[in-house]
């Protein structure tokens, strides 16, 4: 396949150096300098006009806010190309009036498609479902979802990795504030983390809690504290709003694009 990358970032650049064994692929940036990082790895780096009227498939892989520019420049060039979005919030029926593409898909992956172990929700329809499920299969797992829990996806496995390097972040200070050096701190939360969620693959997370916990011990005491200070519920408000403000994305990007951009 033709596959051309708008927005070679973290995203967009892991795909392409997925791709490029199996498909002639062209990759995009803004920056001269991501443009000749870009290029010191091999890849094709083009222009946006070139690479989406050379391309069959346009994965559009740029900022929510970015996309503006995108559209208002190259909006004559979208209508036989199947558009694939890793965009955030934009939802497929405001892609499909906006670019006018044949096909339009959504791709909501991870962080850890840089180390080819995404795991990429993708919701569509169309001849070119299979092609796109195997672009996202070459970076890591792929679940088909329906649009409507593209929000809550963003929310949870989009933004979880962010969120984890948060949570192992406190773990770190919180063993620094109990003595530790903060190297020694630091690599004993990474493998708590590891050690707890290889245990997790086997036992729910309550069972695994309860065998940890010694009565009257110290982690009930750490999680009394937790309890105390509704650390639980913050969390859980934290993936809620984060799934909001994808909601809130499209409708501010739809009012930003101002009714004179020019459509196909
Ligand atoms: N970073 C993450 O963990 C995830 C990001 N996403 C979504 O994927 C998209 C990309 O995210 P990142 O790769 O992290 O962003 P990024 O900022 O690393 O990459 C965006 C790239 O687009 C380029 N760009 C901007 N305007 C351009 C234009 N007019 N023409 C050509 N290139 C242009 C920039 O130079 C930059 O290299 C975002 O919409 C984000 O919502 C989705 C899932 C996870
Ligand atoms: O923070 C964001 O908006 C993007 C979407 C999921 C991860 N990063």
């Amino acid at each position: 396949m033709k596959i051309a990358i708008i927005g070679g970032g973290n995203i967009g650049s892991s795909l392409a150096l997925a791709l490029r064994d199996k498909h002639e692929v062209k990759v995009t940036s803004k920056s001269e300098k991501t443009a000749s990082l870009l290029r010191e790895k091999g890849l094709t780096v083009s222009s946006n006009r070139n690479a989406i009227s050379w391309a069959e498939v346009v994965i559009i892989s740029v900022k929510p806010f970015q996309f503006p520019d995108i559209l208002r420049e190259n909006s004559d060039l979208f209508n036989d190309k199947v558009i694939v979005s890793t965009m955030a919030g934009l939802t497929r029926k405001f892609l499909m009036k906006s670019t006018g593409g044949k096909e339009v898909f959504r791709a909501m992956p991870n962080l850890g498609i840089t180390i080819r172990r995404s795991l990429t929700a993708l919701a569509g329809c169309g001849g070119h479902a299979k092609s796109v499920e195997e672009i996202f299969s070459a970076v890591g797992k792929t679940f088909w979802i329906d649009e409507r829990s593209f929000d809550a996806w963003t929310a949870l496995a989009g933004s979880g990795p962010g969120i984890v390097a948060e949570l192992v972040d406190s773990l770190m200070l919180g063993g620094v504030k109990s003595g530790l050096p903060a190297s020694l701190s630091l690599t004993a939360a990474i493998e708590v983390m590891e050690t707890t969620v290889e245990l997790l693959k086997n036992e729910k997370p309550h069972t695994l809690r309860d065998k940890v916990s010694t009565p009257g011990g110290t982690t009930i005491q750490a999680i009394s504290v937790l309890e105390e200070r509704g650390v639980g519920g913050a969390i859980m408000r934290a993936i809620y709003e984060a799934s909001i403000r994808s909601k809130e994305i499209s409708r501010e990007l739809e009012c930003s694009i101002s009714e004179d951009t020019p459509r196909k």
